[in-house]
């Protein structure tokens, strides 16, 4: 991160040295991890299979509790912060996202009820979002089970654009969209989630080279490398990814 950076952005998160083992004394599934993510800034976690990307994700959702070391928002410690308080400025849209009962209408306004706002306003944003994402209208009535996973994906990110958490954490957000879907909805994000921040898990690295400002690189449950975009040769990213992918295929054959 540059001077000019640092200047403009602002800490909204800090990770102190977290490591993360299933269980007491069993091996790490995170070991070490140390960044810091800046408003505004648009990282994608990368790297290989079983490497800690979504156990990384949960932790910052506070789905699990670091074994060691410490998280911080805004420079509170993540303990100190009411669990719900927390996953309201630290949204995470896991892989197949949940509607729990309700159904997109509802899923969609709920967080708007709680804000205050009124009947009128709650219309006037569910028809935005649902334009901007090309969600049509029939789906609104609809509840989960009526819905692909692709299409709980467009739901869970509309519900996003909805609420503004500080921190979007996306685990594989389109990996269930076709190509023009996916653009699309990376496009809408990177406009509609001003002074947001985004920590997205992605194994699609043209979306994330057309996407992200950083990269981290995660292996063995340890960050290797945080770079900017401009930083990171992306054919060589490719190339090591693969090798990662296929000795992770071997030790687990
Ligand atoms: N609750 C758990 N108990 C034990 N091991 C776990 C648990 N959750 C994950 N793991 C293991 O931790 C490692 C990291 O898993 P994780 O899902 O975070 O990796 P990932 O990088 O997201 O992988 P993928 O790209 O395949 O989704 C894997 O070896 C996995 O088997």
């Amino acid at each position: 991160m540059n001077y000019e950076d640092t200047k403009t952005k602002r800490e909204v998160l800090r990770l102190e040295l977290v490591s993360l083992a299933a269980s007491v004394g069993s091996q790490y599934l995170l070991k070490d991890i140390s960044f810091e993510v800046f408003s505004s800034d648009r990282i994608t976690i990368i790297g290989p299979s079983g490497a800690g990307k979504t156990s990384l994700l949960r932790l910052l959702n506070r789905l699990s509790q670091p074994t060691s070391g410490k998280i911080y928002l805004e420079n509170q410690e993540y303990g100190q912060i009411p669990v719900i308080q927390l996953r309201r400025q630290v949204m995470l849209v896991p892989q197949e996202p949940k509607l729990l009962g309700m159904t997109v209408r509802d899923a969609l306004a709920y967080p708007l009820v709680l804000k205050g706002s009124t009947k009128q306003e709650i219309s006037q944003q569910l028809l935005q979002v649902s334009e901007q994402l090309h969600i049509p209208e029939d789906w609104l009535g609809r509840t989960e089970v009526q819905l692909s996973v692709g299409q709980r994906q467009l739901v869970a990110i509309a519900r996003a654009l909805v609420i503004q958490p500080k921190i979007l954490l996306l685990d594989e957000p389109t990996s269930a969209l076709d190509a023009g879907r996916s653009d699309r909805v990376m496009q809408v994000l990177t406009q509609c989630l001003e002074g947001c921040a985004v920590v997205m898990v992605n194994h699609q690295l043209d979306l994330a080279q057309m996407f992200c400002d950083r990269v981290l690189y995660l292996q063995d449950g340890r960050l290797l490398s945080d770079k900017t975009a401009h930083q990171v040769n992306w054919a060589n990213l490719r190339e090591t990814l693969i090798q990662a992918e296929a000795q992770a295929a071997e030790e687990w054959s």
